[in-house]
């Protein structure tokens, strides 16, 4: 079962084309590593393969997916873990905030969280999905040396349990035997 297939697509933002001719397919266990410098359109593919960016050319077909970007998806008023249970059960957003070794922040309202922890949240919410696919953008931006190891023993995990992740960054991110695409 193919988890990403992106066939022969060009991604445009108004009148500039960003990523042209690209093809991918990912099955389970596979990665992509999206590089490139500021602006180059990198959140652009991640967002095309999350399906809320249509390609100019070409077509996308995913399963169902975990997008983590800049924008946080909890709401920023509430507890943590009560932020989190919007999008998961308990046990899975108990399971996740352990993950993440973000269980003593449950009762800290989210807008209080520091950069990194921000970061972790916004990874546990994608780690409580069960989505196969993954798509991170910027996953180890403000994260800590610790935290960063841990980021790349979650998507090891996930990929060993059948997923597939799509991972784009501007600072070095190791992901082992990853499909490249350099922008
Ligand atoms: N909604 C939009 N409309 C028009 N242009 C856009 C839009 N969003 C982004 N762009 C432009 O598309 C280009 C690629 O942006 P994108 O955010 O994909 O780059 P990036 O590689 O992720 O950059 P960074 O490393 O800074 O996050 C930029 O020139 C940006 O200004």
């Amino acid at each position: 079962m193919t988890l990403l297939v992106l066939d022969r697509v060009t991604v445009a933002r108004g009148r500039r084309i960003l990523v042209e001719g690209l093809s991918i397919a990912l099955e389970p266990g596979d990665a992509a590593l999206v590089t490139g410098p500021n602006g180059v359109g990198k959140s652009s593919l991640i967002r095309l393969c999350a399906g809320l960016l249509p390609p100019a050319v070409g077509t996308v077909e995913a399963a169902p997916c975990a997008l983590a970007d800049a924008r946080l998806a909890l709401d920023d008023e509430l507890p943590l873990e009560r932020a989190l249970r919007f999008w998961s059960g308990k046990a899975r957003t108990h399971e996740s905030m352990a993950a993440l070794r973000l269980d003593h922040l449950a009762a800290v309202p989210v807008r209080l969280l520091s950069t990194g922890q921000r970061q972790r949240a916004n990874l546990a919410r994608v780690v409580a999905s069960d989505a196969p696919l993954w798509l991170l953008d910027e996953p180890a931006n403000g994260l800590d040396a610790d935290s960063t190891a841990l980021l790349g023993e979650l998507v090891a995990a996930h990929r060993a349990g059948g997923g597939a992740v799509v991972i784009a960054t501007h600072i070095p991110v190791t992901l082992p035997n990853a499909v490249e695409v350099r922008l």
